[in-house]
């Protein structure tokens, strides 16, 4: 049988558990102070509008990662002006949203390289927050050091596994392990320019943005080190309340929808839930599946023993339309009938990620 996945046990015992332990950079504010902000009405215009398109002031935006993080520049990308809130895990950047703490988060979600960002994707499962945007960010990376430094010297090479991942071939070129160099893996890219820098370590490197080289005084041993020059990781926009998908607003903008279902066992039922699109001609961008882990694993009476039958999934989706289109409205009516379980994360503008800065030889 399969189980509806559930958000948190006890929303209560969930906020009151994470109060302990969120180490989120910035003061907790007053919940009602929060609520009654003037920024709100600035906030609501900035995302009806489209993200990056409106000033977005005292909007506090909620992010993993140490100043000069990718998040934190696509923070900035999503809503111009705003005040980015740096966070210590994914998790705490949902909690600073729900709790009041922050506006907004931004999150990564995929990377042309690297792949799916899962932790987010299980994230979107457990919290109630609503996706009411995207950017797409040209990720450019540099290899850094402490000033002075030269590449033999170099005996271990630390970042976030998405950047590790996104320049592997350059690592196995440059810093091989075959030649004694660690790659380790760290929480956030800036933080690991940062630590380096402030602890003096010698014979280390950070993979990182130039802005985290600049902020912590490191020096640029290489940029542009990722394993293609095309290389995007795209970031989605969430807050407590969704944005009304404008029925015309005559800016022919394009809306995209992400939602989240399961499926019962039987053949083919993958095949029949995408077809509810294919049939109406909706676009599919993304497909990915997790663990369902509010019951991951099904299992089967034979006699006295319990066997596993198979692993149990949700299933993410995201397609071009928005919730306002009666066409998406009747495939959503649709898949409602095939699945036992369905969600919609969020209707929101399409974003365009700007390539402009990259040579037509590169692209
Ligand atoms: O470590 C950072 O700078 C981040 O913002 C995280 C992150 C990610 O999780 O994918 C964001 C963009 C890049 O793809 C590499 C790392």
């Amino acid at each position: 049988m399969l189980r509806v996945p559930t958000d948190h046990a006890s929303p209560a015992a969930a906020a009151a558990a994470a109060h302990r332990t969120i180490p989120c950079a910035r003061p907790a504010r007053a919940r009602t102070a929060a609520r009654y902000s003037p920024a709100r009405t600035v906030v609501a215009q900035a995302d009806a509008a489209g993200l990056g398109l409106v000033g977005s002031n005292e909007l506090r935006v909620a992010y993993q990662g140490a100043p000069g993080a990718y998040s934190e520049q696509a923070c900035m990308l999503a809503y111009d002006d705003c005040e980015p809130v740096p966070c210590s895990q994914f998790e705490h950047a949902f909690l600073a949203v729900t709790e009041w703490r922050a506006d907004r988060a931004v999150l990564p979600i995929e990377n042309s390289l690297g792949g799916s960002i899962h932790r987010n994707y299980d994230l979107l499962l457990k919290y109630r927050l609503h996706i009411v945007g995207e950017v797409g960010l040209p990720i450019n990376h540099c290899i850094m050091a402490l000033p002075g430094t030269k590449k033999e010297e170099i005996v271990c090479v630390q970042s976030h596994p998405q950047a590790l991942a996104q320049c592997e071939n350059y690592l196995n070129t440059h810093y091989p392990n075959s030649r004694g160099v660690v790659h380790q893996a760290t929480d956030d890219t800036a933080d690991s320019a940062k630590r380096i820098a402030q602890e003096d370590i010698k014979g280390y490197a950070a993979i990182a943005s130039r802005r985290a080289a600049e902020l912590y005084d490191m020096e640029i041993l290489d940029e542009g080190i990722q394993d293609d020059k095309l290389n995007v990781t795209r970031f989605v926009a969430l807050a407590r309340e969704p944005v009304p998908v404008k029925d015309d607003d005559g800016s022919q903008r394009q809306y995209k929808t992400s939602i989240v279902f399961t499926l019962k066992e039987g053949p083919g039922v993958l095949f029949k839930a995408l077809s509810v699109f294919a049939l109406r001609d909706i676009n599919l961008t993304k497909l990915e599946s997790r663990p369902m882990r509010a019951a991951p694993i099904v299992t089967d009476e034979a006699g006295s023993v319990q066997k596993l039958k198979r692993f149990n999934f949700v299933f993410y989706c995201d397609f071009v339309g928005g919730t306002n289109d009666a066409t998406v409205q009747n495939a959503l009516r649709h898949l409602g009938e095939i699945a036992p379980y369905m969600r919609v994360l969020g209707s929101y503008p399409l974003h365009e990620t700007d390539l402009s800065h990259l040579s037509t030889k590169d692209v």
